[in-house]
């Protein structure tokens, strides 16, 4: 089944306690009332980190550029009882930016502590495939969500 391509950036800053990842309150469509990461939609003709890029100045007002993005993989989300939601996520992490994040209509812009993420917010496969990225590692996963659509099934590693 085929999966809509997609995008997420994690904002990474050196806070007084530790690493900060910014994440967001989800206000509209897809993901609404979950925690998320920012992100959104590859459109036609776009690559992913053009795609990224938009979508994180979209919904935060902060400016990436394609030296900021650091590739940290993929994530692909499957909901067999909801295969039009499928989706092929290539996740990219910042340190450097510019401008601070403001508030959208899509998203709150909130940052969290890493070794504190709101994974009771968040989608449930998260701390699947979240604190390895956010250690600066590279994923590739699969994550295959149960017809809840809600909790994991099974999330698979591949190596690459
Ligand atoms: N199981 C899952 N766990 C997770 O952490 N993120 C997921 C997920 N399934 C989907 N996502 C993310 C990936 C993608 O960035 C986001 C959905 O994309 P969007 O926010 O762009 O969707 P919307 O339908 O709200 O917006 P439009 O693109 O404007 O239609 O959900």
């Amino acid at each position: 089944m085929s999966a809509a391509a997609v995008t997420l950036c994690f904002l990474i800053r050196d806070g007084a306690n530790g690493a900060e990842v910014l994440l967001g309150l989800k206000q509209t469509g897809f993901g609404k009332g979950k925690i998320v990461g920012i992100g959104g939609h590859v459109e036609r003709g776009e690559t992913d980190a053009q795609a990224v890029i938009r979508e994180v100045l979209e919904e935060t007002g902060v400016v990436l550029r394609h030296e900021d993005l650091a590739d940290a993989g993929t994530v692909r989300f499957v909901f067999p009882a909801r295969p039009e939601w499928n989706m092929a996520t290539r996740i990219f992490t910042a340190r450097t930016w510019h401008g601070e994040p403001v508030p959208s209509d899509e998203i709150l812009p909130e940052w969290f502590s890493v070794e504190a993420l709101p994974v009771d917010r968040m989608w449930q496969d998260a701390d699947h495939w979240l604190p390895v990225v956010l250690e600066g590692g590279r994923v590739n996963v699969v994550v295959t969500m149960h017809t809840d659509n809600e909790s994991v099934a099974s999330s698979e590693s591949r190596l690459d």
